[in-house]
């Protein structure tokens, strides 16, 4: 998250006096993250998160996001609760934006994570997977293939000033992705950003997912293909294959994938490398001034999107027909 919205004081508490979490002991801005603005509450009651939603959020998404997390803590995952006011309602505006607070959830991320995190993400993300089964509302995937093209079409004119030749490649792998993107895979709500930031662990083991703002009905397989991405590269760009197995083989043990997803990985991992690129790009170019945010790098996905250009098949990042 990042600070995009300042909060005045003032504003803070008259927001608090609507909920039962105790009184205010100290709050902070958190700089991590590029989406909303998000801030840690101490009260006598306990910790919690207060997010402002931002730009990317559309409002009219917010019930599925809450009403997901709800879900989801109700079929056993672990994860933020969104916290109700006296009203009874989640959902609240701040400084002019659309506001909630949810429970904290106790658990560090990894920044490099080992083969052993990417086996317990496996099974996390399955987990996942089956207990968003069920949930009643729905939400398309708004940063999927058909966006890609006008979110390139934000950043075109500039993406040689980023890197030499991006703009020829995006081209060149937009085409590719819209021709071949597959259709009709199992599908269900996804995350569709579990990135290292966004999973917490205790020890080895996985202790709660957060940041479901993108979460969406698409391709289970997709979700799994953003997980390879961000949690399966080196830092000198290489794909180290043996965290890639551990992840897939972990996620196998939970729901075997289907042969159509085996062989749609390639595309699917090409694809969420040039969502991912994209949304960089455009944040890259447009930070807005003042803000507390550290845009990310989109290079990191344009080097990641080289190697899969050049991937052959599933096993390639590890998929091993024993499961
Ligand atoms: N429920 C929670 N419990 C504990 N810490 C949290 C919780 N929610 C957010 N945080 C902290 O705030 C940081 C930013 O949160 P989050 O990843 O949701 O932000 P974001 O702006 O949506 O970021 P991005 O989409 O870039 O990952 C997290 O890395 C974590 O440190
Ligand atoms: N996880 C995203 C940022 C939030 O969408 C990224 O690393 O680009």
């Amino acid at each position: 998250m990042a600070v995009y919205t300042e909060v005045p004081d003032e504003a803070l508490a008259a927001f608090l006096a609507a909920y039962d979490i105790g009184d205010l002991l100290s709050y902070k801005g958190i700089a991590e993250g590029v989406e909303n603005t998000n801030f840690f509450l101490h009260t006598t009651a306990g910790s919690y998160i207060l997010t402002l939603y931002e730009k990317r959020v559309a409002e009219g998404d917010l019930p599925f996001f809450l009403g997901l997390m709800e879900h989801l803590a109700a079929n056993g995952l672990a994860c933020p609760q969104p916290i109700r006011n006296r009203a009874g309602e989640a959902l609240g505006r701040l400084c002019g934006r659309p506001a909630v607070i949810v429970t904290f959830l106790d658990g560090v991320s990894v920044r490099r994570p080992a083969t052993r995190h990417c086996r317990a993400l496996g099974a996390a993300l399955a987990g996942l997977h089956a207990a968003g089964a069920g949930f009643g509302i729905r939400r398309p995937n708004a940063l999927s293939v058909a966006a890609w093209r006008p979110l390139f079409a934000q950043a075109e004119a500039q993406a040689d000033t980023v890197a030499p030749g991006l703009a020829a490649r995006t081209r060149a792998d937009l085409a590719v992705l819209e021709a071949g993107w597959p259709q009709d895979l199992p599908g269900g709500v996804i995350h569709a950003d579990l990135f290292t930031d966004n999973v917490f662990f205790i020890g080895d083991a996985v202790s709660g997912l957060i940041d479901f703002y993108f979460a969406c009905n698409d391709a289970f397989a997709y979700d799994l293909a953003i997980c390879l991405n961000a949690w399966c590269f080196e830092g000198d760009g290489s794909f180290n294959r043996t965290k890639g197995q551990a992840m897939i083989a972990a996620y196998q043990g939970v729901r075997p994938l289907e042969p159509a997803e085996v062989a749609a990985l390639p595309l699917l991992c090409r694809g969420a490398a040039l969502r991912f690129m994209l949304t960089r790009l455009v944040d890259w170019l447009n930070v807005p001034p003042g803000a507390l945010v550290k845009p990310k790098d989109p290079l990191e996905y344009d080097r990641k999107l080289a190697f899969h250009r050049r991937v052959a098949d599933a096993a390639e990042y590890g998929w091993a027909s024993a499961g």
